[in-house]
């Protein structure tokens, strides 16, 4: 990929944020999901790649834009792209923090396919890499983080989504007196956010979706964190459709099974305000906003705070 994608790419991120705008705090998510996927869709018509969605709205029946298979921009290198244009449509719609809009981008080949079920997940930062085993307990993990980052159990601070499935977690991580931050929606940004120590993120445990687990490595991989994912199939068909996608349910997956490409981006807007991207804020004659650029092949960590001038062209 060239150097040249990275402003490219946050364009594609930074036209769906700016264009769902008008939708936060509408209460209507699928309103805003849509703004978000019809400029995003538009953008990449622009950009120099020959890419592939492989992980999208959805299957081709089911989403007119942005479906798994769909190839989108203007040709160059083939790449295969993971997208979530709106990653939190509750966030959005009910104007919290956090929402988001993502992608990844990677060598063809370079992403899993995952299906659209459930993953559990275990992330954390470069400083506790090495230090998680998704198959061992909660309390062993934690204390292994700890002892990674060289933090007291009482100063670890794990985030999990506020489900009842995650009910055994709360319970073990009060038992050891670490903190829990609980979020409702958007397990994609504190993916993120536990590869910079100021955000005050440790770990993220707990299951979401499997697409998001996909984007979460991608970011995590880019920053030199440490992911594993299993995936969570809630009945037979999903364990058949994991299994004919390449996928088996038993399998423990690596950040390199998640995403095994070297050259991967990871690129995200910031839709309301959350702990690393401010959120859409107009200001004058300009819309502002807020995105970050991930690459692993060099390492690169940018912050873009970009206003494009309105009306828009
Ligand atoms: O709400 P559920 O079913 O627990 O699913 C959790 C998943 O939904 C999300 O919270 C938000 O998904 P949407 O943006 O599609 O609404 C993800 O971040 C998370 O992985």
């Amino acid at each position: 990929m060239e150097r040249e994608l990275v402003i490219e790419f946050s364009r594609v991120t930074e036209a769906a944020a700016i264009n769902c705008n008008n939708w936060i705090g509408k209460m209507d998510k699928m309103a805003a999901d849509n703004a978000a996927v019809e400029a995003m869709r538009h953008m990449f018509q622009t950009v120099d790649i020959s890419g592939t969605v492989v992980i999208g709205e959805g299957e081709m029946d089911e989403a007119p834009m942005l479906y798994i298979g769909e190839k989108v921009g203007l040709g160059g290198a083939e790449v295969d792209i993971a997208v979530d244009p709106l990653e939190g449509t509750n966030l959005a719609a009910k104007n919290q923090p956090g929402a988001i809009t993502v992608m990844a981008v990677a060598d063809a080949g370079g992403l899993l396919h995952a299906p659209d079920m459930y993953m559990d997940k275990i992330i954390v930062g470069p400083g506790a890499k090495g230090a998680i085993d998704i198959e061992a307990s909660v309390e062993e993990n934690l204390k292994n983080v700890a002892q990674a980052l060289n933090k007291p159990l009482e100063d670890l601070t794990v985030c999990l989504l506020d489900r009842q499935r995650h009910e055994h977690i709360k319970q073990a991580v009060k038992a050891l007196g670490a903190r829990v931050q609980l979020i409702t929606d958007g397990d994609v940004s504190p993916a993120l956010a536990c590869c910079f120590p100021e955000s005050g993120i440790d770990m993220v445990l707990g299951i979401g979706g499997a697409p998001e687990g996909v984007l979460a490595a991608a970011a995590v991989k880019c920053m030199g964190g440490d992911m594993q994912g299993k995936l969570a199939p809630e009945n037979d068909e999903q364990v058949t459709r994991a299994e004919s996608m390449g996928t088996s349910c038993d399998d423990v997956l690596t950040l390199s099974d998640l995403v095994p490409a070297d050259d991967v981006m990871f690129v995200a807007s910031g839709v309301t305000t959350g702990s690393l991207l401010k959120g859409i804020e107009l200001d004058g004659d300009f819309v502002r906003v807020n995105t970050v650029v991930l690459r692993h092949k060099t390492g690169t960590v940018r912050f873009l705070d970009s206003r494009y001038r309105l009306p828009l062209t």
